[in-house]
């Protein structure tokens, strides 16, 4: 990168911006079939963290492919470049101390390897929300599987596109086991040591 300096000696660092919201900041990476029960578990989970007085930022992977990626589709490359964009924003939250929670499918090791690598492995907190495809399908929230069995959607995760379990996550959670309140207890249970200032 000729040309290009970026500033390293900031006045205000993550700490100071911590210290000010009396918080640790983290980044919440939920990842998982489509219909698997990220983007519900995270919104229950951004509002009982607003409740106890957290400061949070959702990212779902539907609302930035409507803004900073629209022009990426879903192709291997378009994916690996939609999460490194979404990775880079989540990475400008966690250093103004924000708790992060993120949902993108991240279907493959290399694409979560890519995530954690721009955020920092030691903030990088990988959820497994887990369901089978075919509970997944059953649901179908968004009528997205019934387009794809049809050949209307091409490169549909878990169909005509790889979906790799995660070996060690942080924390998996089978939305098709438990249900939503306890789903979310078990993150908020797991997450709140890493976010309290002691
Ligand atoms: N081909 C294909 N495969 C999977 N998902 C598709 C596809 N086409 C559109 N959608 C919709 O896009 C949402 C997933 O976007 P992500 O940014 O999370 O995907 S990825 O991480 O880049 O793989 C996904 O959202 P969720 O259902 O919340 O996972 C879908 O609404
Ligand atoms: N334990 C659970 N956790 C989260 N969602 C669940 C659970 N059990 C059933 N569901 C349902 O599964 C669906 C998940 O949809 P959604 O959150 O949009 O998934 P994703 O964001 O992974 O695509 C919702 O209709 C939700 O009500």
């Amino acid at each position: 990168m000729q040309n290009i300096h970026p500033i390293f000696d900031k006045v205000l660092s993550r700490q100071h911006k911590e210290q000010l919201l009396q918080q640790k900041s983290v980044v919440i990476w939920m990842i998982g079939l489509s219909g698997s029960g990220k983007s519900t578990i995270a919104k229950e989970v951004e509002k009982s963290l607003h409740q106890q007085g957290f400061l949070t930022q959702l990212l779902d992977g539907d609302n930035l492919r409507t803004g900073i990626n629209n022009n990426l589709g879903f192709s291997e490359a378009d994916r690996l470049e939609n999460i490194r964009r979404s990775a880079e924003t989540a990475k400008l939250f966690l250093n103004c101390g924000i708790i992060t929670i993120c949902s993108f499918i991240s279907p493959t090791k290399q694409i979560r390897e890519l995530a954690a690598g721009v955020i920092g492995q030691e903030d990088f907190l990988e959820v497994y929300v887990n369901a089978p495809f075919e509970e997944c399908e059953r649901r179908d929230v968004k009528g997205l599987y019934a387009k794809a069995r049809k050949g209307e959607i091409k490169n549909f995760t878990g169909l005509d596109a790889p979906f790799e379990a995660p070996e060690q996550p942080f924390l998996e959670l089978r939305t098709d086991q438990k249900d939503l309140p306890t789903c979310t207890q078990e993150l908020l249970q797991a997450i709140l040591p890493r976010i309290q200032i002691s």
